[in-house]
């Protein structure tokens, strides 16, 4: 069973502790230990969002920022690696879907950050769960599903168990017509895209609990919203 996991830099490194890092690894080596093949993709969190804050302030551009974004989602996947067992991990970072694929055919695990500018690792994840051609696609991010509104701002925001992955483009795209971009869902568009293409199954749940990620991909128990192919 191939699987990609996003993990959001909210829930591996809301701070930076070893420990939390290392529930994380932990989770991953006992899905690979009962036999999946893992590509795991890491967010920047709140470290990103302090190196582009510091940047903008001193002028940089969005490429620049992006570029420094990136940077720290590999700094977070190598933070991860270094907690994980070598003879289960691809000892290097990915930069591309290719290497990241080339990487899976060796090892149980392979991490891996950003690629290209103008992203997130949202649509990482999604491109490499297609490029790999993974079963299945996780989000493990710091609310527990895809709402109508968002869950922090929005106290009456109702969750969707299930929602079709052409609904799922049409709500991130109303968000972004509004001028908010990417701020309705958990996930970026381009990753809503490409899940709607690829047809690929894929959830949504509450990563803050790293276990959750385990009884999902193990039990086929969570707590969340499944995205599903559209007409299905
Ligand atoms: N409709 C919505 N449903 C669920 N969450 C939403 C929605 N709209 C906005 N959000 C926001 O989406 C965010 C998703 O988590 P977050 O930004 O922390 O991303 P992450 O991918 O887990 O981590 P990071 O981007 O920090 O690496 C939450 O902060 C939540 O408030
Ligand atoms: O492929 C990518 C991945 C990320 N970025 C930039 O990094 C930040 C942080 O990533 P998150 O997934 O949001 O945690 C993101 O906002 C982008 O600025 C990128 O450009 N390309």
């Amino acid at each position: 069973m191939k699987t990609v996991v996003s993990i959001g830099g909210s829930v591996l490194v809301p701070d930076l502790d070893a420990g939390r890092v290392e529930e994380f690894a932990d989770v991953v080596e006992s899905l690979a230990e009962a036999g999946q093949n893992l590509g795991i993709v890491v967010g920047g969190g709140p470290v990103a969002r302090q190196y582009i804050g510091a940047a903008r302030d001193l002028g940089a551009n969005e490429g620049e920022l992006d570029q420094l974004g990136i940077d720290t989602t590999r700094l977070n996947a190598r933070l991860l690696l270094a907690a994980l067992d070598e003879d289960l991990a691809a000892p290097s970072i990915p930069e591309n879907y290719e290497q990241a694929a080339e990487a899976l055919h060796r090892d149980s695990v392979v991490v891996m950050g950003g690629v290209v500018p103008a992203q997130t690792t949202d649509a990482v994840s999604a491109a490499l769960a297609e490029y790999v051609d993974a079963d299945r696609l996780v989000f493990a991010t710091s609310v527990p599903g895809v709402f109508d509104a968002d869950p922090n701002e929005d106290p009456d925001a109702e969750r969707y168990d299930e929602i079709e992955a052409s609904e799922l483009v049409d709500l991130i795209a109303r968000g972004e017509s509004l001028g908010s971009a990417g701020s309705n869902a958990p996930i970026d568009l381009l990753a809503a895209k490409v899940i709607k293409r690829s047809g690929i199954d894929a959830i949504v749940l509450d990563g803050t609990d790293p276990s959750a990620v385990e009884r999902a991909l193990l039990d086929g128990e969570f707590d969340g919203t499944r995205i599903v192919p559209d007409g299905v």
